[in-house]
């Protein structure tokens, strides 16, 4: 058995049996197809045997004398038969392989879609997009082999070398067991291999992706650990995630090398040839069978032991198949949000409540514990509290990035579980500080907001977010593609980002407040957007610094996942408690900064 390619497969292993189950369930849209492929491909199988049995039938009717003329035209026609049954059964059973594959990928890929697109939205982190991609395009294409090859390789080299049996065991049993022992060596050390291999091919993949975590730790932030002059540490773990790999693979290799050779060496085409001369030989010497009982063994003998390697690499593709599989079903079962019900909920106004609100990330420690909240229309709400206090959190269960454990949230009255999630889109508007934009024109990545939006209404919203100019300067105007010729600065991203909320209009709007953006330009330009962004809206802020959130209509100091506070400026200094304090904290480093 040799050592899989260093592709690097599994997420999760040590489930061979559930991977089992999930390869089934993967493939059974397409199983009545596989079905008929297999059956043509042993047809075929069988007809690749007959030639050999024709080219002994034809020598032994050569040997005769008189030779029979039609007899041999006859074996003749048999053989070019078969040669031709087997190639149209082997295409044909390749086309339908081919045809149940691209059906399989389709049906996996509008699974994989239908699914995602009821998935929370907070699912879609970087680390989840990994996964997509794998499950989508690694994944599938390994399980592109299985059906599209490794079955029928399967039915062939079991179909083959069976029919080539029974031919050989019909003409003559004694010199079929001997010139087939050293087969009979070569699969039994073979399976004295396999065992635990899937444990061993396991340990292997790990390794692998011990290594590749290692290896993209090591890049990422090769800029922050070599500004920290920690390049050394990280090497260090790099190269000792290589080393275990290397001693770990070398183990599995040495355990292998002497069984696999002694295995092939059997199972070479030569042994069984030379097994079936020295016994044939023996055999016409006593006189128990004339010479010409000798050829089957000869020629056809090789056909038993030949298929024996394909069926151990079938057999690797299917153990490989079988991990793939148990991806994609994994990525298929993502837990999705509750549907909407079937006369779902329309909000009558822009007021938002949470009431009694808790949450924890996927069974973690609660991070919201027990919200009251009221967002009237038309006001500004600052969500301020130390780092980690849960204001992210809040906002994002808002938008309906998760759904609280407990309690509800409402807009006009309408629970968020209840409303249509376009309904929910059209309330709830985002301006974030991790600004997404997609490889597109600038227009597009504005117009995204609302797709049917006139240009007019673009370059309207493009103005009120102070990025019009700006966007003219490009060497394309609004033509101008991210990431090609529009290479757009933090802070003149987040104005397309207004913009872009700008033209979604949505009566709610939440907004992480920026701070990196520190150049003051921007900075003003950004203000100005924003309080242009916040007329007539729900606003729901996540501020960072405080100053820039003195006017607000209402400011909850966030602590440990609960509202310990909330007033307006004024009345939360005069209480002296955590807002004051935060207060305090700031101002002193402003003022650090400008003396
Ligand atoms: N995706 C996540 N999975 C698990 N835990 C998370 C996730 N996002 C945040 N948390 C945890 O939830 C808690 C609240 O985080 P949150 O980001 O809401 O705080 P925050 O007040 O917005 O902090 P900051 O001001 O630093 O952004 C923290 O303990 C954080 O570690």
């Amino acid at each position: 058995m040799s050592p899989p390619d260093a592709a690097g497969h599994h997420e999760n292993p040590g489930a061979a049996p559930q991977a089992k189950v999930a390869l089934g369930d993967l493939l059974a849209p397409v199983r009545s197809r596989l079905l008929l492929a297999c059956l043509l491909e042993a047809i075929g199988a069988l007809a690749k045997v007959v030639p050999l049995i024709a080219l002994v039938e034809l020598a032994r009717e050569l040997l005769r004398d008189p030779v029979r003329e039609e007899r041999v035209w006859a074996v003749v026609a048999v053989a070019a038969g078969a040669l031709l049954l087997r190639l149209l059964t082997s295409g044909a059973a390749l086309t339908l392989t081919h045809l149940a594959d691209s059906a399989f990928q389709f049906d996996v890929r509008r699974r994989a879609a239908r699914r995602l697109g009821h998935v929370p939205l907070g699912w879609f982190t970087d680390r989840s997009s990994g996964r997509v991609k794998k499950a989508l395009t690694d994944d599938v294409a390994d399980l592109h082999h299985l059906v599209g090859h490794a079955y029928l390789e399967l039915t062939t080299a079991i179909v083959a070398p069976s029919a080539a049996l029974v031919y050989l065991l019909v003409s003559d049993w004694r010199l079929t067991l001997l010139t087939l022992l050293p087969v009979l060596v070569g699969v039994i050390q073979y399976s004295l291999m396999m065992r635990g291999q899937e444990e061993q091919m396991e340990r292997y993949q790990r390794s692998i992706a011990g290594v590749s975590a290692a290896a993209v730790e090591f890049v990422d932030g090769i800029a922050v650990v070599k500004t920290f002059g920690q390049a050394g540490h990280a090497h260090t773990r790099f190269t000792r995630a290589a080393e275990s790999f290397v001693t770990d693979f070398w183990e599995w290799v040495r355990g292998m090398l002497r069984g696999s050779t002694v295995a092939e060496l059997a199972l070479a085409p030569f042994t069984t040839l030379l097994a079936a001369l020295v016994a044939g030989a023996a055999f016409v010497q006593a006189g128990w069978v004339p010479p010409a009982d000798v050829l089957p063994f000869l020629v056809v003998g090789v056909a038993v032991a030949g298929p024996f390697l394909e069926l151990n690499y079938a057999y690797q593709h299917l153990v490989s198949a079988r991990h793939a599989a148990g991806n994609i079903q994994r990525l298929l079962s993502t837990e999705t949000l509750p549907p909407a019900p079937d006369a779902p909920a329309i909000p009558v106004d822009a007021r938002v409540r949470f009431a009694g609100v808790r949450f924890g990330y996927s069974g973690g420690a609660e991070v919201i514990r027990g919200v009251d909240l009221d967002l009237r229309p038309g006001t500004v709400t600052a969500l301020v509290g130390p780092s980690g206090a849960g204001k992210s959190t809040l906002a994002a269960l808002l938008a309906r990035f998760w759904d609280p454990t407990e309690g509800h949230i409402t807009i006009g009255g309408a629970d968020l579980r209840e409303m249509a999630q376009l309904t929910l889109y059209q309330q709830v508007g985002m301006v974030l500080q991790d600004i997404r934009l997609v490889h597109d024109s600038v227009r597009e990545n504005i117009r995204m907001a609302r797709e049917g939006a006139s240009e007019e209404e673009v370059i309207a919203a493009a103005r009120a977010a102070n990025i019009h100019e700006r966007i003219m300067a490009l060497p394309r105007g609004y033509d101008s593609v991210h990431g090609e010729d529009a290479n757009l600065s933090g802070g003149e991203a987040q104005r397309v980002a207004i913009a872009r909320a700008l033209l979604a209009d949505t009566p709610v709007v939440i907004l992480d407040e920026a701070t990196a953006y520190a150049d003051p330009d921007s900075e003003t330009a950004i203000q100005n957007a924003l309080s242009r962004l916040a007329v007539g809206r729900t606003l729901l802020v996540i501020a960072h610094r405080l100053r820039a959130v003195t006017d607000v209509d209402q400011i909850c100091v966030v602590n440990d996942g609960r509202i310990v506070e909330r007033g307006d400026h004024h009345s939360l200094l005069a209480r002296e408690g955590l807002y004051a304090e935060l207060w305090g904290a700031q101002e002193a480093l402003a003022e650090g900064r400008t003396s």
